[in-house]
């Protein structure tokens, strides 16, 4: 891998592939004459700043331009995505699509699962990823590179915790979205004005996120400090626990789980 390759994204129109694209701009992590982008119609938005970038409608042409290819289309797309790929590095951001397939289909064992998250459009996701054969030195440097332009990143050891992490992380803002919203509704419901209640909900989760993103603050202990403080947060905590938010919140997290993991099945037929 070097700083000269030439990175391809398969879908770079869409809402994942066009914010992993322009934050590897942003970043000068690729320079836009080495960033090849596809799409259905061989235009992609998002691309205005950086006029070099080459834009294609053919799939194939594409992947006989890059040395990196980048698959960011629905998993149900990818069956119409007939590329040969052999001995270059091809990174999946699809959900429930098994690596070993990839690799049958693209010809490369230099498969990588990574599953990004909407904030990567703010430069705030969190992308774990996964190796199916050994990466060596130089991919994994470029690989964590690639993702840490658009948040952070971890390598994981199998791809199962992919599937995993597809609800825990990949959901990004739509699990604290539904908190939000239930807090908002009881809030209307309460008879505060809509606009208020909005407003009330949204500041307090911007506010707290943007605490809790504080490298030393420890999320139990600021569970426990409002604990022991005992007024009214601790009430609160309390009767939500009581109420079942944590197997809601488990709930959630394995049936996210489940169908990634029959969509793989599915796929492996
Ligand atoms: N959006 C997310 O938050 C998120 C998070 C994690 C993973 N993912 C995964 O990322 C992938 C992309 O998701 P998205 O949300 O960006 O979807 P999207 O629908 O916004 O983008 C997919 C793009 O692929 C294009 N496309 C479809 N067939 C194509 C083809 N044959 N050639 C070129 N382009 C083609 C579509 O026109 C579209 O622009 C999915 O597989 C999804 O599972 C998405
Ligand atoms: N978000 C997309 C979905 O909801 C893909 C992974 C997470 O399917």
């Amino acid at each position: 891998m070097s700083g000269t390759d030439v990175i391809g994204i398969i879908g770079g129109g869409g809402w994942l592939g066009r914010a992993l694209g322009r934050a590897m701009l942003r970043q000068t992590f690729v320079d836009p004459r080495a960033l090849v982008v596809s799409s259905r119609s061989g235009h992609c938005s998002g691309y205005e700043e950086w006029p070099q970038v080459r834009m294609f409608r053919d799939n194939r042409a594409l992947a006989a331009q890059a040395d990196v290819v980048v698959l960011s289309v629905r998993p149900e797309d990818f069956d119409a995505i007939d590329i040969q790929a052999p001995g270059k590095l091809v990174i999946s951001l699809m959900a429930g699509v098994p690596a070993n397939l990839i690799s049958q289909r693209t010809k490369s064992r230099r498969v990588v699962r990574a599953m990004p998250n909407a904030a990567a459009e703010i430069g705030r996701s969190y992308t774990p990823w996964f190796s199916l054969v050994e990466a060596s030195a130089k991919e994994r440097t470029f690989v964590q590179s690639m993702f840490e332009t658009c948040g952070q990143a971890d390598e994981v050891p199998q791809e199962s915790d992919i599937d995993y992490m597809t609800g825990l992380t990949g959901s990004g803002p739509a699990l604290p979205a539904l908190v939000s919203q239930a807090m908002i509704n009881h809030a209307i419901a309460r008879g505060l004005a809509p606009s208020v209640a909005r407003r009330a909900v949204k500041s307090v989760v911007a506010g707290a996120s943007q605490l809790l993103a504080a490298d030393d603050v420890d999320i139990p202990s600021v569970i426990d400090t409002f604990l022991a403080y005992d007024g009214t947060t601790a009430a609160a905590l309390a009767a939500m626990q009581r109420s079942g938010l944590e197997p809601a919140i488990h709930a959630g997290l394995e049936a996210a789980e489940a169908r990634a993991m029959s969509m793989s099945a599915e796929r492996n037929g």
